[in-house]
């Protein structure tokens, strides 16, 4: 059977895939969208927004909880349902795509629902069968898949992704978390905080390995104090199941639980692709350039770049990439102020470079501190004011290379430290502009104030 003739052919329809499709359908191009599983990807169906609605669910909890020594006395009855029910309904539509379907042909995109594989330059066939050829080229925008780490004994048994732990419609009473970053956290506070035995174990020495270990620090209290057990610099070596997990540590303890989630990274979903078809062979993740070019006639967006699994960032490649495929001008891909916000509570926000990741980098780095509890709105609003603000500046340019901003509104307040650090924002007018007061965005000011640098007189 001869090709089908399209303008370009999108591999993936999540958060990168939809968004390219959409938008170069709405520019007039003939676009056909190929996804095997949801449109919409990870994030609307088990990844950020279910994910939210959990932590908004165990924060609206465990705000209720300190009602008591603030406001009376509360007495609070934790249930899972409306959660359950908020996901199914409101989030997923009981895990039905139709509505983001009828979104994309809505745009002119000619949705495909099938597996696709590219089958040379400018060909992609879908399920072994159809074959589509792309005058402009081919977007590959597959995201990523949990990682299930070859511990002995895992493989046969029935453990939770973020995706079964997602659609979990009744609590287990206990709950193994293996990996202390983004996913294990966020969704051990949730279920802690609705009355599962929680224990998270983490192979690094800290939680957030990658983040400021202030944030570690803050994350691992916080999670202490809803009753998670946390266990860092301990892996598992070996698990097996009846009616339950058992989970040999790497310190010869073991770790029993009636489920077992597993959170241990994202690896891109590259095989079967046929990249090889285009001589290409990825690593870990697809290489682009600043334009999101893999190759001639060839783009890919999202997290199989591996520039960071976030929402935001897919968007942000896909308008790269649209700009290249239109001929569009517009700025190259820019990751210095890569923002990120682990939705624990207190959350924990982070943009550019951490005072690590800086020092690495050659950057003789001057940072400056100040916890929360110090600024006045954190004086005011007293139990569950945890966090801090850290700054991390390069003095020889006189601008923030990274920040980090902790607090129950952490990600808010994040906010002003991307345009900070995006904008290279010089730190002399950061100590000179006005603070809204009594805001957690004011601890930025002590922050700011505390460099020694540009001299003040
Ligand atoms: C539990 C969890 C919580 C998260 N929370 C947040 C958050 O709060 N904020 C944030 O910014 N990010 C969050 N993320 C990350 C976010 O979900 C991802 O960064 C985002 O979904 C990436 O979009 P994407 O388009 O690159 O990939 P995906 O959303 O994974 O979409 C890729 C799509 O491609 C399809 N596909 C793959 N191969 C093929 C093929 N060969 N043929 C056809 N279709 C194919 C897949 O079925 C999938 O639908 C979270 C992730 C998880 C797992
Ligand atoms: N709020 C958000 O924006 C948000 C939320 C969830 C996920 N995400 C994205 O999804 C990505 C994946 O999340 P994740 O938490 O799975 O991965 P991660 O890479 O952030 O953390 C995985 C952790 O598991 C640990 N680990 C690995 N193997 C282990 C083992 N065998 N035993 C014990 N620990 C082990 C690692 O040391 C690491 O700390 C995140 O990096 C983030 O980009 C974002």
């Amino acid at each position: 059977m001869a090709a089908t003739e399209v303008d370009v052919v999108v591999i993936g329809l999540g958060v990168g895939g939809e968004e390219v499709g959409g938008r170069l359908a709405d520019a007039g191009l003939t676009v056909v969208g190929v996804e095997h599983t949801l449109v919409g990807g990870e994030c609307p169906y088990w990844g950020c927004i279910p994910t939210k609605m959990m932590t908004r669910a165990g924060n609206a909890l465990a705000e209720a909880r300190r009602i008591d020594g603030l406001a009376g006395r509360a007495t609070v009855t934790a249930d899972w349902a409306p959660v359950a029910r908020r996901i199914r309904d409101e989030a997923t539509d009981d895990w039905d795509d139709k509505v983001a379907v009828d979104r994309f042909t809505g745009r002119g995109g000619r949705f495909v629902r099938g597996r696709a594989a590219i089958a040379g330059p400018g060909r992609v066939v879908v399920d072994g069968a159809d074959e589509y050829a792309a005058r402009r080229g081919i977007v590959v925008a597959t995201g990523t898949t949990a990682v299930v780490p070859p511990i002995d004994g895992l493989a046969g048994t029935p453990y939770w992704t973020n995706r079964e732990a997602v659609e979990c419609a009744e609590l287990p009473a206990s709950l193994a978390v293996l990996g202390g970053g983004a996913i294990g956290l966020e969704l051990a506070q949730v279920y802690a905080r609705f009355g599962v035995a929680v224990t998270v174990l983490e192979r690094s020495e800290r939680l957030l390995a990658m983040e400021e270990p202030e944030s570690s620090e803050v994350a691992h209290a916080a999670l202490t104090a809803d009753g998670v057990t946390v266990r860092t610099g301990v892996g598992a070596t070996a698990v097996s199941y009846a009616d339950g997990f058992t989970l040999t540590l790497s310190d010869g303890g073991t770790v029993t639980a009636e489920k077992l989630l597993v959170a241990t990274g994202r690896a891109a979903r590259l095989g079967g692709l046929g990249l090889d078809t285009l001589g290409i062979e990825p690593g870990r993740f697809l290489d682009v350039d600043e334009r999101m070019r893999a190759a001639d006639g060839l783009w890919a967006v999202g997290d199989v770049t591996g520039h960071g699994a976030f929402t935001h960032l897919a968007m942000y490649e896909a308008g790269i990439a649209i700009r290249d495929i239109l001929g569009r001008e517009g700025p190259p891909a820019d990751y210095r102020a890569l923002p990120r916000v682990t939705f624990t509570d207190p959350e924990i926000g982070a943009v550019g470079l951490t005072e690590a990741q800086a020092a690495e980098r050659g950057i003789a780095v001057e940072t400056a501190f100040t916890p929360l509890s110090s600024s006045s709105r954190g004086f005011i609003h007293g139990p569950g004011n945890e966090g801090f603000v850290k700054l991390v500046a390069d003095p020889a340019r006189g601008v923030l290379v990274g920040a980090t901003s902790a607090g129950p509104a952490g990600g808010e307040v994040l906010g002003a430290l991307s345009v900070a650090v995006h904008a290279e924002v010089p730190v002399s007018t950061l100590q000179h502009m006005i603070y809204a007061y009594p805001t957690f965005h004011r601890a930025i000011e002590a922050a700011v104030s505390q460099f020694s640098f540009p001299p003040r007189g």
